[in-house]
């Protein structure tokens, strides 16, 4: 493992990761292996997670490719220097900050998008100018084994390199110095990385999960409110980290709610759910008797069927569901959505704001303000009103969580920022070495009362009458030397 990382350090200490135009050649490689290679990509997510090919295609292949495009877009824009203000001791100097790689950067991810949750980061870190390292979810097997056999051919085999592995190999793999670990999975590992990170100094971005909580208040449109839940929530099993985890409502909303996701789950997925190709299954049987062990003791009104041998577990809503109950311990990550009753909207912004911070809040109401509300009183990663999920797609946001569900952001160009060295750079010139003076020793009230004029351009009335006599000298000398007298 040593010998790896060493081999892609060498590769990154060539310098060859750096200039413009071979970023801009691995990214639009990259897009070609996605393109040509579409149907072998499809097939390893199609069996990782039963999914269909077209929902494999929209749910990460759609997001891959728009998020290449975006960076060949704005690449050369983003990698340029900024000049930036200057002030009075500096402005003769050239000022500006230059985006530089970190170096070697390691992208462990995810089996629940075992495609997008590598690729997506991987496309940041090479726009960045990074050699990167990539640790996919052994979990995800099929899309692990595809990723390592496809990268190699299309990107630069030294600067690039999948490592594929379980848990030792992780830990192995941890032990190692890197200049930033972009890790995305559960808060409890999250903390193992970081505590590996923390040996060698390393920043890490944390791409965590968490109970995203949906409050539906009682002015919405719970025809479209319950679509929209539906589709979210049952999307991929249900396995989805920023997917409704719970709803807060009223409790008399709760029957409609029922009946009304009871007949989207129909139009969805037809009468026999198994036999639709838009339902997915449990990733594994730890995972399926983990969300199994949720719905113990819980009033079951939609849904609740199973099958351990497809690890099939049925759309399905609880209700009158108390908060102390296991289902509102943990994230659920399955397709299981317990309704919470609460008396009004103060109620569920106590009820947020007592559990840790999670990664997405979904609120639905007619009423504008009441969402601005939400939004200021309480905290999470990301908000959509009046929808789940659709934040996710947009790249100019910064996608990430706070607190217990996660650190740093990606996508567009907040990954570009997130993978670069913001690097101020100051040049000056060797001569102007009067103005110097003032900040060299012996110090005095005269030198500290010109500091005070040149950074904070605060003066007294004497220094200002010295300071035009001197710029009439200097407007004189200069005339003088042209020859105007
Ligand atoms: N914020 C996001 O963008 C995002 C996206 C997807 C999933 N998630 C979250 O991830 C979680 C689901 O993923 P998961 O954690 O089950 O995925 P997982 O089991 O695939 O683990 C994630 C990665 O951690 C590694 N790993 C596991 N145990 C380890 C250990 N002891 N030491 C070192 N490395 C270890 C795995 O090899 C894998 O690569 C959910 O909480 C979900 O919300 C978050
Ligand atoms: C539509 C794709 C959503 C991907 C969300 C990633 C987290 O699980």
């Amino acid at each position: 493992m040593e010998r790896e990382v060493q081999r892609v350090r060498q590769a990154f200490l060539s310098g060859r990761s750096r200039p413009l135009r071979f970023r801009l050649q691995q990214l639009e490689a990259l897009r070609r292996m996605v393109q040509e290679r579409e149907k072998d990509i499809l097939a390893a997510i199609a069996a990782d997670l039963c999914k269909s090919e077209l929902n494999a295609y929209s749910q990460e292949v759609i997001t891959v490719l728009g998020e290449i495009d975006f960076m060949l877009e704005n690449l050369p824009e983003w990698v340029t220097a900024k000049p930036v203000k200057k002030n009075l001791l500096t402005m003769m100097d050239e000022a500006y900050i230059q985006p530089q790689p970190l170096g070697v950067v390691l992208i462990i991810g995810a089996w629940n998008y075992p495609f997008v949750l590598i690729i997506q980061p991987l496309i940041g870190a090479i726009a960045a100018g990074n050699a990167v390292i990539i640790k996919p979810s052994e979990l995800s097997e099929n899309t692990a084994k595809t990723v390592a056999k496809l990268l190699p051919q299309y990107l630069d085999q030294d600067l690039y390199v999948v490592i594929n592995g379980g848990v030792e190999e992780t830990t192995e793999l941890l032990k190692q110095r890197f200049d930033h670990i972009f890790y995305t999975g559960n808060t409890a590992v999250g903390k193992i990385v970081m505590e590996a990170a923390a040996k060698h100094l390393t920043p890490v971005t944390l791409e965590l999960g968490g109970k995203s909580p949906c409050y539906i208040d009682k002015d919405c449109d719970l025809d479209i409110v319950c679509r929209r839940i539906t589709w979210g929530k049952y999307m991929n099993c249900g396995q989805t980290c920023i997917a409704p985890d719970y709803i807060l409502c009223e409790a008399s909303l709760q029957s409609q709610i029922v009946w009304k996701i009871k007949e989207t789950v129909k139009e969805f997925y037809g009468e026999n759910i198994k036999e639709s190709p838009d339902y997915e299954r449990i990733i594994n049987l730890r995972h399926f008797k983990r969300i199994l062990s949720l719905l113990e003791g819980q009033k079951i009104a939609l849904g609740g069927e199973t099958d351990e041998a497809t690890r099939y577990i049925a759309p399905t809503v609880l209700t009158d569901v108390d908060p102390k109950t296991k289902v509102m311990q943990e994230e659920i990550f399955g397709p299981v959505l317990p309704i919470v009753p609460v008396k009004n909207v103060d109620e569920a912004i106590d009820f947020i704001n007592e559990r840790e911070k999670p990664l997405a809040l979904y609120v639905f109401s007619h009423n504008h303000k009441l969402i601005k509300r939400m939004i200021d009183e309480t905290s999470s990663g990301g908000v959509t009103g009046n929808d789940v999920i659709m934040h996710f797609t947009l790249n100019s946001f910064p996608f990430g969580g706070v607190g217990s569900s996660g650190m740093g952001a990606y996508h567009g160009k907040h990954s570009f920022d997130t993978f670069s060295h913001q690097r101020p750079c100051l040049l000056k010139s060797l001569k102007r070495e009067g103005a110097n003076k003032l900040r060299y020793p012996p110090n005095s009230q005269s030198k500290v009362d010109w500091g005070k004029f040149f950074l904070l351009r605060r003066f007294n009335k004497e220094k200002l009458g010295l300071l035009v006599l001197t710029f009439l000298g200097i407007v004189a000398a200069v005339l003088v030397k042209a020859g105007y007298y």
